[in-house]
């Protein structure tokens, strides 16, 4: 499966520019190359603009949803569509769509973990459903957002539920940057999975993020990254055979001895 990750550089506080900036992107990159799947990173719509949210978060998906459904039918692309502030009946939540390539939204997630660092908590509500992995074109993939890379459960759980590919999708800052590289070369090499991120570029209010989305093999091996602070697309092919390869070569998932420490079943 070829990826294109955007690594995007977020207007903040400006939904209707950051869909025109995605509908280029997405165009440009579908007229050049072979892309079978799209990802893209953390609340494109607003940016950090968390005291705006109010005004200009989405409601319910109505801008979002036919916004990336049209643009999966219209160029038979997976759309991992990052994720959007999105105002529900009970508050404003950062949620993510998943579109297959008929357009159809076959996956949803609203962002499970909020940053207290960022005071996420005043601003927003945090997801209430279990995350659970979806296919696109027959591969299992999971999908987090940004703090929820520091929680293993949530990876774990979705590598038990036999995820090959777990995207994350950030907006994670400069500042703490080797906890963004290390935290996802841990998740890829305990979970035997892929791990593909799309973190954004770019400053918000005085933060600068951190860049260096990457693709991490399920041995933990870096097969790409972008730079930092700087907006890029990043250009990937991965070779699903990889992941069974490495889990027979170590294979943890039948040396858990989860009665012992908890965890679910495994169907990896
Ligand atoms: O955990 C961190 O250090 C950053 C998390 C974050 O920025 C986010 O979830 O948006």
């Amino acid at each position: 499966m070829n990826f294109s990750i955007y690594q995007m550089d977020v207007i903040v506080a400006n939904p209707d520019q950051n869909r025109h900036k995605i509908a280029n992107w997405v165009k440009k990159q579908i007229n050049h190359k072979q892309v079978d799947t799209i990802v893209l990173p953390e609340m494109w719509n607003t940016g950090y603009a968390l005291d705006q949210l109010e005004e200009l978060a989405d409601d319910e998906g109505r801008q979002t949803i036919p916004f990336l459904s049209e643009l999966a039918e219209k160029y038979n692309v997976n759309i991992i569509g990052g994720s959007v502030a999105n105002r529900k009946k009970d508050g404003i939540f950062n949620s993510s769509f998943v579109f297959n390539r008929c357009g159809e939204l076959i996956y949803q997630y609203d962002k499970i973990h909020l940053v207290p660092m960022l005071d996420e908590p005043k601003y927003l509500q945090g997801g209430n459903v279990k995350a659970e992995i979806f296919q696109l074109d027959g591969i299992k993939i999971g999908l987090i957002i940004c703090y929820d890379l520091r929680f293993p459960e949530i990876t774990r759980s979705l590598a038990l539920q036999g995820a090959e590919v777990i995207c994350v999708l950030a907006q994670w800052p400069a500042s703490r940057k080797e906890h963004w590289i290390y935290l996802q070369h841990a998740r890829a090499i305990e979970n035997q999975c892929f791990i593909i991120s799309a973190n954004s570029s770019g400053t918000c209010n005085g933060t600068a993020f951190a860049g260096e989305s990457m693709v991490i093999d399920p041995s933990g091996k870096l097969v790409t990254k972008g730079p930092a602070e700087q907006e890029t697309t990043i250009n990937t092919m991965i070779n699903l055979n990889k992941v069974a390869e490495t889990r027979q070569a170590i294979p943890i998932f039948s040396s858990r001895v989860p009665h012992l420490y908890g965890g679910g079943n495994s169907d990896a």
